[in-house]
């Protein structure tokens, strides 16, 4: 009992299929049977073949093509569910019989509340039950798992009475099930360890523990019973299952592969494979992750706060237990927003060819701030447009001098923009579109004239009600022959500028901010005059 191994016995095709809506094809539940073997799981649990003639089929292939392939190094075990019943370990046994090494897993519950309502059964039928369809299931297969349901809720003095029961009658694994996820971490150790103790002839099985979330302490529950010497967890892939889900496989695996010196235990897993199957199952199965899931969420491997992008950027361990390529994830993000400081700023600006010098950092870095207060997220993009600003010094080139718009479903949105050019004269246009700000800023650009695609359109309510403050972003990207000044200037000439407006009325707002853009563009192209600042260096 005191071996360090322990094995994961995956049941995300089991009790990870009981999720509601994840029903999974047979071609699929091959493909995730496949991925689990290259995890390099003890264990698959492929199915519940007594539940439809496709479940059964589904899980005789996998036995058929996974159960005898070495492609993660070894072959796994194939187990079939069966309830405590004939005819259904006769079919996990028609299922899992051609694998190499197949095992049948039957289950009888214990707890007063399912023997007295759900299975209408008294204790000694239970044990009588117990005893009669282990040896059954011996009888056809030498690796039989017993679990009685409900484990958690049930009388322990009467638990060590039916395992014991079970041992005797050929179980070679003994599965603790906390079937609703109603134990805690101590309550449940303390169970293994008292079953460990007080259930004879337990020292030749193998001890299992199979948690539920119900509480959100499925994981904390396996630990804690293998730190009282069970030796198999039962887990599935981004913790599906029914209700709130099983124990997470990548939580365990994690946990113990993070701390060796706690646990002193480990598995076969090879966790650069953990990204992978966890986007197979949640692709298959429709059920997303959530992005704050520990080891495979979107954001388990993002920082966003400055203090830890900087403490990051100077060392990894400062805020990452372990590195993402360990669980096959690409590498660690800092995500630009709010929250950002200046050295995770600094560092992306570099990444996209600049340096700036204190003084530029500390103009750009206040733009930064004001922008991420309006946008969820700073993009590339949006850094070279606010560099740009900085780069080129806004010049208004062209000013709005008058803006009407018609528009509504009586006729065609057509707008007339008045603009005061770089000549002073005062230069209109009229022109229609999909909506008003189309059509304004198709007038603008008869007028202007700076061939550019809007990359970007955001628009946002600084105040709340009906004359609330419209605040419009916008991105546009030049066409790179109006910004070919020479060779040179090439790589160091941003291509993305930005413009911002605001204003009650919104396509006044939005007018403002595409002619901001457009004004660096004007500059950046050289159009009217030359470049007149360069403050920022390509590295
Ligand atoms: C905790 C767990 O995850 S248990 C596994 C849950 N998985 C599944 O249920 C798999 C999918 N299930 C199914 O397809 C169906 O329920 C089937 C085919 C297995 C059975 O369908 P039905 O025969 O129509 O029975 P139904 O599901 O309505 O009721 C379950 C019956 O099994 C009995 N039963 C429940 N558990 C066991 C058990 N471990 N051993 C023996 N009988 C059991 C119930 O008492 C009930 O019996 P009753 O009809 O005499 O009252
Ligand atoms: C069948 C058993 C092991 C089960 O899934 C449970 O009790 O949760
Ligand atoms: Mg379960």
């Amino acid at each position: 009992m005191s071996e360090p191994y322990v094995r994961i016995f995956d049941t995300t095709l089991r009790d990870g299929e009981q999720s509601p809506g994840a029903t999974m094809t047979s071609a699929e539940k091959l493909e995730v049977a496949r991925g689990l073997a290259r995890l390099g799981v003890d264990v698959i649990e492929a199915g519940f073949p007594a539940a439809s003639p496709d479940d059964l089929e589904a899980v005789r292939r996998i036995a058929i093509e996974v159960g005898n392939s070495a492609d993660g190094g070894r072959v796994p075990i194939i187990c079939g569910l069966a309830r405590a019943t004939k005819s259904d370990i006769d079919k996990a046994w028609q299922a899992v019989q051609p694998a190499a090494r197949p095992r049948i897993h039957t289950f009888l519950a214990t707890s007063e509340i399912h023997m007295q309502y759900k299975l209408r059964m008294t204790r000694q039928q239970v044990l009588e039950r117990v005893a009669e369809m282990v040896a059954y299931a011996r009888s056809l297969c030498e690796d039989v798992e017993f679990s009685p349901e409900d484990a958690g809720r049930s009388d322990p003095e009467f638990l060590y009475e039916v395992l014991a029961v079970a041992i005797r009658a050929g179980a070679t694994t003994l599965n603790i099930p906390d079937t609703v996820g109603y134990t805690t971490p101590d309550e449940f150790g303390a169970l293994i360890a008292g079953i460990i103790q007080n259930t004879p002839g337990i020292e030749n099985c193998i001890v299992s523990v199979h948690c539920h979330n119900d509480l959100g302490l499925a994981t904390a529950n396996t630990l804690a019973g293998l730190r009282a010497g069970a030796r198999q967890a039962e887990v599935t892939i981004n913790g599906i299952g029914e209700r709130a889900g099983n124990t997470a496989l990548e939580e365990v695996v994690m946990a113990l592969h993070t701390r060796p010196q706690f646990y002193g235990l480990h598995t076969g897993i090879d966790t650069t494979q953990i990204s992978r199957i966890s986007k197979l199952v949640s692709n298959y199965t429709g059920l997303p992750v959530q992005p704050n899931k520990a080891i495979v969420g979107a954001n388990a491997f993002a920082h966003e706060a400055g203090i830890h992008q900087d403490g990051m950027l100077k060392h990894s361990l400062t805020y990452e237990i372990m590195r993402p390529e360990t669980v096959g994830a690409t590498q660690s993000k800092l995500v630009l927003g709010k929250h950002s400081g200046r050295h995770a700023l600094r560092t992306r600006l570099a990444a996209l060819g600049y340096a700036l010098d204190e003084s530029e950092m500390d103009q750009v870095f206040e733009r930064f701030k004001h922008l991420a207060d309006r946008k969820k997220t700073i993009t590339d993009a949006d850094l070279e447009a606010l560099v740009s600003d900085e780069l080129y010094q806004p010049r208004e080139f062209f000013a709005l001098d008058g803006l009407q718009v018609a528009c509504g479903t009586m006729g065609m949105p057509t707008a007339t923009v008045r603009l005061r050019g770089p000549d002073g004269q005062l230069h209109v246009s009229a022109a229609v579109g999909t909506g008003p700000v189309d059509a304004a800023y198709k007038a603008i650009d008869a007028i202007v004239k700076a061939p550019n695609t809007l990359q970007e359109f955001v628009v946002h309510a600084v105040t709340e009600g009906i004359d609330a403050l419209g605040e419009v972003t916008v991105r546009i990207e030049g066409i790179d022959a109006l910004l070919q000044i020479s060779p040179q200037r090439e790589a160091e000439v941003p291509r993305t500028f930005g413009g911002y407006g605001a204003d009650t009325d919104i396509v006044v707002a939005s007018v403002k901010a595409y002619l901001a853009a457009l004004n660096k563009l004007l500059v950046a192209s050289g159009q009217y005059g030359s470049v007149e600042q360069s403050a920022v260096q390509p590295v």
